[in-house]
C-alpha cells in the first residue's frame, strides 16, 4: 500500500487559510484593546474621566491575568486540552467582557455612583464596570494570543515558522491601526463615547465565528496527521505535558531572559500607544481628532515589516540579533521623545515610523524563538507564562504613568467644547519608557550570551532544508 508522505500541514493552502482565519480573530481582539486609547480626551469631556481613573480603566486589561493567574491556568488548558477547546473560550471570553464594558460606558443607570474597592478606595462605578469588563476581556484576549502561537507552531513548525507569526501580528496590528485612527471618527459620527466600542463587540462575534470555523480546519489536521504516523508506523514520542513542566519552564535561563526583555520592551510599546495620542495633543500640539492617526502609523509600519523581519530570521537566522537592534531603537525613539524643544509634528511621525520598526524587529523575532527553547508540549504554558511577567509591565506601566502625570506633569487647564481639561508636559512619562529601553537591551544582549553558551540556535535559519 502506498504510504501517505503528506499531512495537512504539507499543502500550502491549507496552513495559510488555517493563519488567515485565526490572525482574523486576533485582529477583532487588537481592535477591542487599543480602541479607548485615542479617547482619553473624549473621556474626560464627554465622561468626566481624570487621568488617574484612565489609567486605572486601561491597567484593568492585566488584573486577572496577573493577579489571579487567569492567563496561566490559560497556558495549562491550553497544553492539556488543546487548541480548540482553548481557543473557542478565549473568543467567547472576549466577547463577554466587551458586552460589560460597552454597558457600562453607555449606561446612565452608575451615573453619580462611587463604589469603594476592595473597601479601600473609592471609584467611579463607571469607571470600575468598564476596568471590569476590560479585565475579562484581557483574559480572552492574551490566552487567544497563546493559542494562535501555538497553532501557528503546530502547522509551520520546519517551514516559514517567523513569516507567519510575524503575518498573524501584522494581521492582529491592523486591528490596533484601526483603533487608533477610526475610534475618534466613530464616536464623534455616531455621537457617544461608546460606540466605537460597540463596532468592536460586532467585529468580536464575527471573530469568535470565524474561529469556530477554524476548528473544522485543525480537526482535520489532527486526523491527517494521525493516519500519516500510522502508516509511516511513527511513534509519537512527544510526552504529555505535566504542571511539574513548569518547574522546567522557569529554571531555563534563556526563557527568563526572553521574558524580561519582553516585559521591559512591550510595556515601553503598547503604554505608550495608550498616552500617544495624548503626547501628540499636549506636546506637538496636533488636534485632538487628527492626534490617534499620528501614532496609528506604528501598527501600520509594522503590518508590511514584521512579516518580512521573520521571513530575513527564517532564511538567515540572526533573531538574537535582530531583538538587539529592535531595543537599541526603542531607546532612540524614546529618547527623542522626551526632548522638550524637539516638538515639531514632522518629528513625531519620523519617530513613530522609527518606533515601526524597532516594533517589528523585536516580536518578529521573539516569539519564533520561545520553539527553540522549549519542547512543543510546554510551548502554550510557556508563551503563557511569558505573557503573564508581560502583563504586569502591560498592567502596572500605564496606571505608573496617569499617576506620574496627574501628580508632577499638569502644566495648566484648557478649555475643549466647553469643558475644562488638563494640560501635560510628557518629559517624565517620555524618560521612564526610555529606561525602560535601555533595561531592554541589556537583556537583549543577555540572551544573546546565553544563546552562544547554550546553542539554542537562535541565530540559526527557522526553515529546516
Ligand atoms: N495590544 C495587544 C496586547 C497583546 C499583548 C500580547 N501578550 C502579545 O505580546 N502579543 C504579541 C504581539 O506582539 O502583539
Amino acid at each position: 500500500m502506498e504510504k501517505i508522505r503528506q499531512t495537512l500541514r504539507d499543502h500550502a493552502w491549507a496552513r495559510w487559510t488555517a493563519l488567515g482565519i485565526v490572525a482574523f480573530t486576533m485582529l477583532t481582539g487588537y481592535y477591542l484593546t487599543d480602541v479607548m486609547a485615542p479617547l482619553k480626551g473624549l473621556l474626560e469631556q464627554q465622561l468626566s474621566w481624570d487621568s488617574s481613573e484612565y489609567g486605572f480603566f486601561t491597567s484593568a486589561y492585566g488584573w486577572f491575568n496577573v493577579f489571579l493567574f487567569m492567563l496561566i491556568i490559560g497556558g495549562i488548558i491550553l497544553d492539556k486540552m488543546g487548541v480548540r477547546f482553548t481557543g473557542l473560550s478565549a473568543a467567547v471570553i472576549m466577547v463577554l467582557g466587551t458586552a460589560i464594558k460597552y454597558w457600562a460606558v453607555s449606561t446612565h443607570s452608575l451615573d453619580g455612583q462611587t463604589w469603594n474597592i476592595l473597601w479601600l478606595f473609592p471609584m467611579k462605578a463607571q469607571v470600575f464596570m468598564a476596568a471590569l469588563g476590560y479585565a475579562i476581556f484581557g483574559v480572552g484576549v492574551e490566552v487567544a494570543g497563546i493559542t494562535v502561537s501555538k497553532i501557528i507552531v503546530k502547522w509551520f513548525k520546519g517551514k516559514e515558522l517567523a513569516l507567519a507569526m510575524g503575518l498573524e501580528m501584522a494581521t492582529a496590528r491592523m486591528g490596533t491601526a484601526l483603533a487608533l485612527a477610526t475610534s475618534v471618527p466613530l464616536a464623534k459620527s455616531l455621537g457617544h463615547v461608546s460606540k466605537p466600542i460597540l463596532v468592536c463587540l460586532i467585529l468580536l462575534v464575527i471573530g469568535l465565528i470565524a474561529f469556530f470555523i477554524y476548528t473544522f480546519m485543525d480537526k482535520k489536521l489532527d486526523a491527517s496527521q494521525a493516519e500519516f504516523d500510522k502508516q509511516n508506523n511513527v511513534v509519537n514520542e512527544e510526552e504529555e505535558f505535566k504542571v511539574s513542566d513548569i518547574f522546567k519552564i522557569v529554571t531555563n535561563k534563556g526563557w527568563w531572559y526572553i521574558a524580561i526583555l519582553c516585559v521591559l520592551f512591550y510595556s515601553a510599546v503598547f503604554p505608550f500607544l495608550k498616552y500617544a495620542a495624548d503626547l501628540m495633543v499636549n506636546k506637538f500640539g496636533v488636534q485632538e481628532s487628527l492626534a490617534g492617526t499620528i501614532p496609528a502609523m506604528l501598527p501600520f509600519g509594522t503590518i508590511l515589516l514584521t512579516p518580512l523581519f521573520g521571513n530575513i530570521y527564517d532564511r538567515k537566522g540572526k533573531g538574537a540579533t535582530i531583538m538587539l537592534i529592535g531595543s537599541l531603537l526603542l531607546i532612540f525613539v524614546h529618547g527623542m521623545f522626551s526632548i522638550p524643544f524637539l516638538n515639531h509634528w514632522i518629528i513625531a511621525i519620523i519617530l513613530i515610523v522609527i518606533l515601526g520598526i524597532g516594533f517589528s524587529l523585536v516580536p518578529s523575532a521573539m516569539w519564533p524563538s520561545v520553539p527553540k527553547i522549549i519542547p512543543e508540549n510546554q510551548l502554550g504554558t510557556a508563551y503563557s507564562l511569558i505573557f503573564w511577567v508581560q502583563n504586569w509591565g502591560l498592567m502596572g506601566v500605564p496606571a505608573l504613568i496617569g499617576w506620574v502625570l496627574d501628580k508632577y506633569c499638569v502644566t495648566g487647564q484648557k478649555v475643549v467644547e466647553g469643558v475644562t481639561v488638563n494640560t501635560y508636559n510628557y518629559t517624565l512619562p517620555m524618560l521612564i519608557f526610555t529606561s525602560l529601553g535601555v533595561l531592554a537591551l541589556i537583556f537583549a544582549f543577555l540572551l544573546k550570551a546565553e544563546d552562544k553558551k547554550k546553542g539554542y540556535g537562535l541565530e540559526l535559519p527557522n526553515i529546516e532544508k
